[in-house]
């Protein structure tokens, strides 16, 4: 009998997966990948074999409203006609949030549940459709194995400095300090940039993780030391929706001064700012490079305008910086912002061979520039699975 392992990365418009195939104890290799993209706004079903050929594709142009769990059940009915003679034995979950209590992956029960409920308020363009297929699985296999893999933990090692807000003590007593997302990314592309490069790796390393959500990480001798993201993953960059850093104080004004209500300036800053706020044409990297308007530029200038100002910042946490990574959507595929990116960064020592970028290489510094720059492909769905592995292991020894 051959096992299945599923992983679920699920966002707010986006439903991702991967299913991995072991046959007994031999290392699961992944069968096929896919996602609903589009949600709320023009869901789009596409699976693909992990050469890249396309299985299946759906359209729902007509149905925007379409829910996260009717999508979800149309993904879960496709996957599993793709078994065959495997059967599923564990899902592995993305969950953003682990608050202060979770680093470790872990076996999901009714009582872990519980406590990443109460996390949704730090997360509340994630954490709700984090869980939402866990329960959903639950539904249609109960005696299935699902496992919770934490967007936060691999920020644990940063020093107690870097997790700290200048609050009272009391209230950051409760937990409220900087955790950090996009974990599951960084601790891949660590782990990555340690097979294609060991000595980089052993460096100062600064990843930018440029996605529809984006941070940025100071990586040192593998170890997470300082993020972009915070308390909830609002803070940092400015993002595809997202306003990034903001003066608290401008949250006072929107409350105190415009009488807006908790949940009308929730939605400002998580659902009507970043590159949509500032540009008002598109959340989409792509549309706003291609757009002839001067507030899609101001948007893209901006965006770069800030991950420069981070990139001092995070250097400065590590004393230095040996290495520039590049990932996710935007990270991956455009050079145009890389380019603009290194150009800001040329006073730390960083000079692109723009040739290379212009064809995503996976080196694309100078041979002399002081600090390398890299593209790497971010796979949370792969790092997922591997964590899911373990936990399945640990639970048989
Ligand atoms: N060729 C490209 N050029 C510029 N931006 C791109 C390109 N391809 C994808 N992107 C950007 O990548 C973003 C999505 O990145 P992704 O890492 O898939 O995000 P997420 O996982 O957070 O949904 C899109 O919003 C789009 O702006
Ligand atoms: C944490 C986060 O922002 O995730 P995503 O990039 O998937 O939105
Ligand atoms: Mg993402």
């Amino acid at each position: 009998m051959r096992d299945g392992i599923l992983v679920i990365n699920a966002g707010s418009s986006s439903i991702k997966f991967s299913l991995y195939i072991a046959n007994g104890d031999e290392k699961p290799l992944l069968s096929c990948k896919g996602q609903v993209e589009g949600i709320n706004v023009s869901p789009h079903f596409v699976a693909k074999a992990p050469h890249g050929a396309v299985l299946n594709e759906q359209r729902w142009p007509d149905q925007p409203n379409l829910s996260h769990s009717a999508l979800f059940k149309y993904m879960i009915d496709w996957i599993e006609s793709q078994l065959g003679d495997a059967q599923l034995k564990a899902a592995g979950h993305r969950v953003v949030h682990g608050g202060s209590q979770y680093a470790q992956p872990l076996l999901i029960d009714d009582d872990l549940m519980v406590e990443l409920e109460k996390l949704v308020p730090l997360a509340p363009l994630h954490q709700p459709h984090n869980l939402a297929p866990i329960r959903a699985l639950k539904e249609v296999h109960p005696e299935l194995l699902q496992v919770a893999c934490f967007d936060t933990a691999f920020h644990r090692s940063n020093p107690w400095t870097s997790q700290s807000f200048a609050l009272p003590r009391k209230i950051t007593g409760e937990g409220v300090k900087r955790y950090g997302f996009h974990g599951l990314s960084y601790e891949y592309i660590a782990r990555q940039l340690g097979q294609i490069a060991p000595a980089v790796a052993r460096g100062k390393v600064v990843v930018c993780h440029l996605g529809s959500g984006a941070s940025m990480c100071a990586i040192s001798e593998g170890k997470s030391i300082a993020s972009t993201m915070g308390f909830t993953a609002l803070d940092g960059l400015p993002m595809g929706t997202r306003t990034g850093t903001l003066d608290a104080g401008v949250v006072l004004y929107l409350l105190q001064q415009k009488g807006m209500s908790a949940k009308e300036i929730e939605d400002m800053l998580y659902k009507q700012s970043g590159l949509i706020g500032v540009s008002g044409v598109s959340n989409d990297m792509r549309v706003l490079l291609e757009s002839s308007e001067p507030h899609a530029a101001e948007a893209v200038e901006l965006f770069v305008y800030r991950i420069s100002r981070e990139l001092g910042s995070l250097a400065a946490a590590m004393g230095g910086i040996d290495a520039l990574v590049f990932t996710a959507g935007i990270g991956e595929h455009s050079p145009k912002v890389r380019s603009l990116v290194c150009e800001h960064a040329q006073w730390l020592g960083v000079t692109i061979d723009e040739d290379a970028n212009k064809h995503n290489a996976q080196l694309i510094s100078t041979i002399d520039s002081p600090v390398s720059i890299w593209v790497i492909p971010t796979d949370e769905e792969m790092m997922i699975a591997k964590h899911t592995r373990e936990v399945l292991h640990s639970i048989k020894a």
